[in-house]
This record gives structure tokens, sequence and C-alpha cells, in this order.
């Protein structure tokens, strides 16, 4: 840990209003000498960003959704209920909202939005220039070589824990010393199922991830494994490191977040209690560290931490992201949208569990026939389109008997 900063970093928080995004604001409240928020975006939860607005005096608020009436409407309700008076943002409404809020003036961008949605605020804090606390993965995997061509070294932060875990171990170290990365699973709440019996599985049952509590998306790619394939590819293109040097290793207590093994056979792991508060504080003050950021392990308390195989017969999603990303160019995509797609189908009960997977992989399979599968330098255009293909198969697959 350094001494306080002169000046707070500038933060433009995307996502505020998610799980992500509130344990950011907590961080911002409890360390204002560090943290200024010039920038805050949501998607529809108008009510909550127009208070934690308030409550920070944020210049500039964004949502998705909605009309610049409503929100002027919240920020005027959440003002008067907190006795704050002279207060008046800049107002962006729109789905381009939180893009254009991410090429603001700014520290760094904390981008905290679920999904491929979160592709184009990515791209636009990268060409800003600004640092990028990335905790949408969905950005980079689906963006790939693009994003990486717009990202000066050290420009992407990782926010995801596992990511964050190996850029820890990776601090001071040399490249060519790496033989391994291991990427920790939780194995999520079905962990130990066969594929069969996995077939009558809820929604509710997969929502209830052992150790952490996120928004529904992650929640579930975590119980189909689809979460651990994303940070696969995501390992492999913020590390440079090849699929076949990136091992998976379930340990159900994630107190190890992950790891990375060195030629000469040691092993440097990251611990640390199941909770995202130390990777995003690191996202926002990296390479510093931040004081009481959260607590320690208790190593006076007896504990048994588990490791375990995974089981790709029962879960194959993170095979085939394997697969997807050796493919590269607009593949992992594909396999991300016909995700989104098969994971709302799935809560909206059109769709047993074991089909989330099942149509990823059929629409994955249906791709190598698609024109829009063979790219040469990976554009916005190519990835939007393979994006919006992946989409509608997935639509099909879903819908067909
Ligand atoms: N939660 C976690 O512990 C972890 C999350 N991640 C990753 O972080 C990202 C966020 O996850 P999480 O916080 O759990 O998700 P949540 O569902 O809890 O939050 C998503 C956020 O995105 C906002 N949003 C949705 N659509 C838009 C839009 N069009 N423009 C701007 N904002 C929008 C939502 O706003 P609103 O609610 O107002 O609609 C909400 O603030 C995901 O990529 C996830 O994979 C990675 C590791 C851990
Ligand atoms: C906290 C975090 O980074 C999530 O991505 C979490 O790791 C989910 O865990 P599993 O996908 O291993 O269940
Ligand atoms: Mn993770």
């Amino acid at each position: 840990m350094t001494d306080t900063p002169a000046r707070p970093r500038r933060i433009v928080l995307l996502g505020s209003t998610g799980s992500i995004g509130t344990q950011a604001i907590d961080l911002v409240r409890r360390n204002p000498r560090r943290f200024e928020v010039v920038g805050l975006s949501a998607g529809r939860n108008l009510d909550l960003v127009a208070e934690q607005a308030v409550a920070l005096r944020v210049p500039v608020v964004a949502v998705a959704d909605g009309t610049p009436e409503d929100l002027a409407r919240a920020v005027a309700r959440a003002a008067d209920a907190a006795g704050v008076t002279a207060y008046d943002p800049e107002l962006l409404v729109g789905t381009d909202a939180s893009t254009e809020l991410a090429a603001r003036e700014a520290d760094v961008v904390v981008n905290g939005i679920t999904g491929a949605i979160g592709l184009e605020p990515t791209l636009a804090a990268l060409r800003a220039g600004t640092t990028l606390a990335l905790a949408n993965k969905e950005s980079l995997i689906i963006g790939g070589p693009l994003v990486k061509a717009l990202a000066a070294p050290g420009q992407i932060v990782p926010v995801d824990s596992e990511h964050s875990a190996i850029a820890q171990c990776l601090r001071g170290g040399r490249a060519d010393e790496v033989r391994r990365l291991v990427v920790t699973a939780s194995g999520g709440p079905f962990r130990g199922r066969s594929r069969a019996e996995l077939a009558d599985v809820t929604p509710e049952q997969a929502l209830a991830h052992p150790n952490f509590a996120m928004g529904r998306v992650i929640t579930t790619n975590s119980a189909t494994l689809v979460n651990k394939g994303l940070e696969v590819i995501e390992a492999h293109l913020l590390f440079d490191v090849p699929f076949d040097r990136i091992e998976v290793v379930v340990h159900p207590q994630q107190m190890i977040h992950s790891m990375v093994e060195f030629v000469d056979g040691s092993t440097v792991a990251q611990a640390g209690p199941p909770r995202m508060l130390v990777p995003i504080a690191l996202g926002m003050s990296w390479p510093e560290r931040i004081a009481d950021a959260d607590v320690p392990v208790d190593w006076t308390r007896a504990q048994s931490w588990e490791f375990e195989p995974l089981d790709d017969e029962a879960f194959p999603a993170v095979a085939l992201a394997r697969r997807v990303g050796e493919a590269g160019g607009t593949w992992p995509a594909v396999y991300n949208a016909a995700n989104e797609v098969a994971v709302d189908a799935f809560h909206e009960g059109r769709l047993g569990f074991v089909g989330i997977v099942d149509t990823v992989a059929q629409v994955v399979d249906a791709y190598a026939g698609s024109a829009l599968s063979q790219v040469g330098d990976l554009t916005l255009d190519d990835v939007l389109a393979a994006d919006a293909w992946a989409r509608e198969t997935a639509a099909e697959v879903v819908e067909s008997p």
C-alpha cells in the first residue's frame, strides 16, 4: 500500500446498480480520499442510480432505459429524500449512453455491465486512453483481438476474481518463467451431479451459488460452468498463455482464487475469502492496494480446502469454450451470444438446464456452415454480425421441438 495520493482517482462506473457496481460504490464511500465518481451508468434501475448519484454528487448520470424526464424525476426524488439542494447532473439516456460516458475524461472506467452489450463501452474507454477495470469479461472475450489491439500494455486491469488473482501472482515476475495458469472453479450448485441428475434442476436452484451473490447471468453461468469456459478464454487473452497451458481445477471453498505454476515447479496462489471487494479495489487502484478493502483469511480457524478435477461429461461447457477460443475470430462471440439467449430461455421456463449448453453446442456446430465464421482482421461489425447470427440461431434451436 502507498500513501493516499494527492488527488482521488476519477472513476466512471458502468453498471453501478448491479453486484459489481454496488460493491464498487461501497469501496468509494469508504475511501473518499482515493476515489471520486465522475460518472455512473445503469440499465433500468433509475431509482437506485439516482440515489447513488445524489449521495456522491456525481456530475454525469447515464441510463439505457427510460426517458430523460424519467431520469430527471428519479434524480429529483432522490435529492429530495436526501435533503440535497443545488445538484443538477448532466443526464445521458439511451442504448449508447454508457458508451458515451465511457469516452469521457476519467482515470479509470469500471465496466460492470453484464453481457455482450458491454463491448462498445469497453472499446470507448480503451480508445479514450483510460484505464479499464474490467468485470465485463464478455467484452474482452467476444472482442478478442479487437479489444487487445486498442489496449496499451497494462491498460486493462482484470476485476474477475480469478484473473485478478493471476495478475497478483504474476506481479513482478517474468513471462518466460510461467508454465501454467490454474483457474479455480467452485463447481457451482450442482457439483458432483451427473448429466442425468441435472435434467430437472430449476432456475431457483441454479441461482443458489455456493459462495457468491452475483447477477443472474453470471450465477447461471457458474452453474453450467459456462462462466469457467468464458474465464479460460479470458485468461488466454489477458495473459497470452496458450489454451493447453491453462488448467481448470474445482475448488468448492473458493478461498484460492487462482494460481500460477512456474517452470521450477513452484506454484503461487492468491487466497482470500470468496468476495469481490479486493479485486474491485485493485481494479480501481492498480497497482496500489487499498487498506482493509476486505478481511483476510482467518488462519486461527480450522478449515479444509478441497480440490478436484472438472467433470467434462456432466459439464461440457469448458471443453466447448476451449474449442471456440482456439478457433478465435468471431467464434467466442457466437458461444457467448448463444449462451445469453439460452440463459434467458431457461429462466423463462422455455428450456431445461442441460438445454443451455446443448443449445450453445448446436449453435457453435451450425456456425461452421456460416460465411460469417471466416474473418480476417476482426472488426466490430464482424463481432456484431456473429452475435446477431448466434442469437437468431439460438432462438430457433430453443423453439425447435
Ligand atoms: N458479480 C460478481 O461477483 C462478478 C461479476 N463479474 C462480471 O461482471 C459483470 C457484471 O456482473 P454483475 O454485477 O453480477 O451483474 P448484475 O446483473 O448484478 O448487474 C449488471 C449491471 O449492468 C447494468 N446494465 C444492464 N444493461 C445495461 C445497459 N444497457 N447499459 C448500462 N448498464 C446496463 C444493470 O443495470 P440495471 O440493474 O439498472 O438494469 C446492472 O447495473 C458481468 O460481466 C459478470 O460476468 C465477474 C466476476 C464476479
Ligand atoms: C467471483 C467471480 O469471479 C465469479 O466469476 C466466480 O468465480 C464464479 O465462480 P464459479 O464460476 O467458479 O462458480
Ligand atoms: Mn470469476
